[in-house]
């Protein structure tokens, strides 16, 4: 018997599309979603709404004649940003959020915050006008073990910076923790979470047992079973505020395996079948829909996409062990067991 199941076209909450070489070998594995939004890190990165609108040209011009995505673009928070800028790209629908990056805790954050009273003014004026705030959700003081950053990251940081600003919306970014679901799930309509298709598979065993493996590494780095299991049990909750973000994050092999290998995973190509399979395998095809196509949609208080794809179950999928990007290859997360489910939606 052939499985299938149509679901709305999903959108990606969270994906690295990057620039030039690396843009035009990228944005053709996303362009069948719904949205994305965009994440800001470039070099340098994107901080004005010039830059976003320009960037968002860039990207239009490396999508498929048959795209369907529709990029929703993100501001970087700075300490000197302009309220005042954020606010007139918000409402030329430039932009659609503003990202937060703290200083150092990720590939190409040291322009991003290290004093939060800085941001404030900017903070305040997004509560107001209602422009979610997307966080990465690490702290960079190196006392602290890095499987600890998130939870840390959410007493010191997100907690207090969420009382000082009532009615701020919050997206808390590629959770990797129980208490990141526990924050997300008890913290009210404010604050949603993405979680990405890597953490819902690894945990910090598939990184370091057995040998290092650096197409493993992304930052929030994976933690212990435990936390991944309090993931998919989020993810497959059905309505809410968990939603889909891939954190899809290309680098060349070059630069991963290495003696310092950057942090990211590339899962553009392969999330969505590798979603579908984690949510088969928890008994929960039926919210496949909440997590990939409604919850993030209902977040942004924008309308759920109208089309629809099929996702057929059939043999082991075959997907490539990497792309070439510019004369780099990039190499596609490899989920270690097999995916049956394939997209079909034209
Ligand atoms: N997730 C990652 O490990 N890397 C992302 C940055 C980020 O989302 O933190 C990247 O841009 O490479
Ligand atoms: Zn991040
Ligand atoms: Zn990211």
């Amino acid at each position: 018997m052939t499985l299938s199941l149509t679901i709305r076209r999903p959108d990606d909450w969270h994906l690295h599309l990057r620039d030039r070489h690396m843009l035009a070998a990228v944005a053709p594995h996303s362009a069948r979603l719904g949205r994305a939004i965009i994440m800001p890190n470039l070099v340098p990165p994107v901080v004005t709404g010039a830059q976003a609108a320009a960037y968002r040209d860039r990207i239009l011009a490396a999508l498929p004649p048959d795209a369907t995505l529709r990029p929703l673009m993100t501001l970087y928070l700075t300490e000197a940003t302009d309220p005042a800028d954020v606010l007139a790209a918000h409402r030329a629908r430039v932009i659609t959020a503003v990202k937060l990056y703290p200083a150092g805790a990720t590939t190409n954050s040291a322009s991003g915050v290290r004093d939060f009273d800085k941001v404030r003014p900017v903070l305040e004026a997004m509560a107001e006008a209602g422009i979610p705030l997307c966080v990465h959700g690490e702290v960079t003081d190196p006392a602290v073990d890095i499987f600890d950053r998130e939870a840390a990251f959410i007493d010191r940081v997100l907690d207090p910076v969420r009382r000082a600003t009532p009615g701020l919306r919050v997206v808390m970014e590629h959770i990797t923790t129980r208490e990141g679901v526990d924050y997300v799930r008890t913290g009210g309509d404010d604050i949603g979470g993405t979680i990405t298709a890597h953490h819902l598979v690894i945990n910090r065993n598939h990184i370091l047992a057995g040998g290092i493996r650096p197409h493993y590494y992304c930052l929030p780095v994976a933690k212990r079973e435990t936390h991944r299991l309090a993931l998919v049990e989020a993810a497959t909750a059905g309505p809410g505020r968990f939603f889909a973000g891939t954190d899809s994050a290309p680098h060349p092999d070059s630069a991963k395996e290495s003696a310092c290998g950057c942090a990211g995973c590339f899962t553009a190509p392969n999330w969505l079948q590798i979603t579908a399979q984690v949510f088969e395998d928890a008994g929960a095809l039926d919210r496949l829909e909440a997590f990939t196509a409604l919850n993030g949609a209902a977040f942004y208080r924008l309308p759920p996409n109208e089309d629809r794809v099929t996702l057929t179950r059939g043999e082991a999928a075959a997907f490539p062990r990497s792309i070439e990007a510019g004369g780099d290859s990039v190499t596609v997360f490899d989920p270690g067991f097999p995916i049956h489910w394939h997209l079909d939606d034209r």
